[in-house]
């Protein structure tokens, strides 16, 4: 299996000295049963305190023993499993950072976070603990029973045949803890999801006032978890209460009737002290088993979880070097020639249709079109999110597909909608497309996206750190913060898709403000919902139902295109200085 293979042999060494160190401490605890039998019979029976000093000796030398077999089993099977999730994580986090984006479309990234987070937990716990707790209790019993046989095979045939009536009741009273046990945590992870849902949501609870609903559907959610918990408490209090009476009943009839033997002379004391310490130690090593059983089977699903995500492929492999390069400096002519397209989750809708357009090098080209027209589609295809089923991209006359993708959106700065931005600070937001710029950079990119005065602004300045999606900033600072990221990334060709409404009247003009600069020795191609930017654009795409019905300047699409006149009427917002 791929774990063992991949993530386990590696550490080979590592294995086998928890292995051996396994081996050692079970051996020493089985051979304590040996030390105690000498106790009794050599350093009490004889009355002999040097007797007693030399077995009280030995079984210091075994304690020893045991400690340090102990401090390296422990410390090396959590390390193999600590290690192994450390590498697993990583190669799982480096998979799915390179999948297709259509990935995530058909799968939630709810859910596959829980894979990365909860499943990499449950092997790290297995891998770490429950798999040398169960080897281990395995090696005792087995020892346990056979030493329980030589030690007294007349006691040991007692002790076999009344293993299942101790046994079975405990097995099936364990079972349904364990069942129980997973419907409370289940129940715990609904409280949990119930309060981050509403307190990431909070303002939105209490302007409706929606708390008096919320604390009683809450009071439900917990309660419910309460009554699984108190289920699963009586039974388990059951499976205490009998596993006490069965076991160490079963220890007085052993006693009893080694007892017996030891009155009659038949056996020593030492044997019988012996005997019972190997029956305790078989019942406690049957308990420990029957635990770890279904731990197991968890870990089992929870490695088949993660894997199916290392096997799932890439459609476009970000690692894949085409058999082409781009020459240094780009000079931005993108062509797309007869290009179509359907989205791979919905074959039946062709979003583009038999598109073919010149776009020249420093041009600025504005896409119009109604709402699902395909105008991010556009932009998806030119950054290979998804590949053509028909036609071409060419990039300064190169097929994007002959490029490797890397090599492709070298070429591309993107600026979003919505700005995506990361924890982090400021300056590190900034500096994301090239890690290694300087902070004179980031200044410049700042200052050319209007964004240095506002950053400027903030008690830590540049350094000031930035919540998960940028808390704390208004819609039109994000804007200019990705415009600032544009700005140092440097790419020849700038896809911008404006933000609808977001910003007011005072931010859209600092965001208009910026564009120039950002355009600037560019080729550009814009997603416009401003009459300012269609009027800047040296050429406007119309776009319909994934056909380019027609291109040209503003007022040439206002005088011969119904459908442009009808959305410079409806759609573009005269925001900031018009042209
Ligand atoms: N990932 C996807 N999977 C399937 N269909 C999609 C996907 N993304 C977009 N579509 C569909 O493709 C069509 C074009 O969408 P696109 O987002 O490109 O339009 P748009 O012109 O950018 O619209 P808007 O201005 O509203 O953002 C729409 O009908 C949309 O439903």
């Amino acid at each position: 299996m791929i774990l063992a293979r991949d993530f386990i042999l590696p550490y080979r060494k590592a294995v086998a000295g928890a292995m051996t160190a396994l081996v050692i401490t079970a051996g020493i605890t089985l051979s304590l049963g040996q030390g105690l039998r000498i106790l009794v019979d050599q350093g009490l029976a004889t009355q002999s305190p040097d007797m007693l000093a030399r077995a009280i000796g030995l079984f210091f030398v075994l304690v020893l023993g045991l400690a340090v077999g102990s401090f390296a089993r422990f410390y090396l099977v959590s390390w193999i499993g600590e290690r192994v999730v450390a590498d697993i994580r990583k190669q799982v986090f480096n998979h799915l950072i390179n999948l297709h984006p259509g990935f995530y479309e058909q799968n939630r990234s709810l859910e596959i976070q829980s894979r990365f987070t909860a499943d990499t937990t449950v092997l790290q716990s297995v891998i770490g603990s429950t798999v040398s707790i169960a080897l281990r209790n395995v090696l005792m019993l087995f020892g346990g029973v056979v030493l329980l046989f030589v030690t007294n095979p007349k006691l040991a045939s007692v002790i076999i045949f009344g293993f299942p009536v101790v046994i079975v009741p405990i097995l099936f009273y364990g079972r349904r803890v364990r069942k129980l046990s997973r419907l409370s945590q289940d129940r715990v992870a609904d409280v949990g999801s119930y309060v981050g849902e509403n307190l990431a949501q909070i303002k939105t609870v209490q302007a409706f006032n929606h708390q008096p609903t919320d604390r009683e559907r809450f009071a439900a959610v917990a309660e419910n978890a309460f009554a699984i918990a108190r289920d699963r408490i009586r039974q388990r209090a059951w499976l205490m209460t009998i596993a006490i009476t069965l076991v160490m009943g079963a220890v007085g009839i052993v006693i009893w009737i080694g007892g017996l033997d030891v009155i009659a002379g038949r056996i020593s004391p030492g044997e019988l002290a012996a005997f019972v310490f190997y029956s305790l130690l078989v019942g406690v090593s049957a308990g420990a088993l029957s635990e770890v059983i279904g731990e197991l089977q968890r870990a089992a699903g929870a490695a088949a979880r993660i894997f199916e995500l290392l096997q799932t492929t890439t459609e476009i492999d970000p690692e894949a070097t085409g058999e082409r390069t781009l020459p240094d400096r780009v000079r931005g002519d993108i062509e797309f020639r007869n290009v179509s397209f359907r989205y791979p989750t919905r074959t039946d809708v062709a979003v583009i249709q038999d598109l073919s357009v010149n776009i020249h090098a420093g041009e600025t080209v504005a896409l119009v079109g109604p709402s699902g027209a395909g105008k991010s589609t556009l932009f998806d295809l030119l950054l290979r999110f998804y590949d053509l089923q028909q036609g071409q991209i060419l990039v300064d006359g190169i097929d994007s597909r002959q490029l490797g993708p890397a090599e492709l959106r070298r070429c591309f700065a993107l600026v979003p909608q919505t700005p995506a931005l990361f924890h982090g600070t400021i300056a590190d937001n900034i500096r994301y497309a090239r890690p290694d710029a300087s902070l004179e950079q980031v200044r410049a990119a700042a200052r050319t996206a209007h964004a240095h005065d506002f950053i400027q602004a903030l008690p830590q300045g540049y350094d000031t750190p930035l919540g998960d999606t940028g808390l704390g900033l208004s819609g039109g600072q994000k804007q200019r913060l990705a415009i600032a990221r544009a700005l140092l990334a440097d790419a020849p060709i700038l896809l911008l898709d404006e933000a609808t409404s977001a910003l007011d009247a005072e931010s859209e003009h600092l965001v208009q403000q910026a564009m120039p600069g950002l355009m600037a020795g560019r080729t550009t191609l814009v997603i416009a919902h401003r009459l300012a930017t269609v009027r800047h654009a040296d050429r406007i795409l119309v776009l319909d139902q994934g056909r380019l019905l027609d291109h040209g300047s503003h007022d040439e699409l206002l005088d011969r295109n119904p459908l442009y006149a009808r959305l410079a009427e409806l759609q573009f917002r005269a925001g900031g200085p018009s042209g």
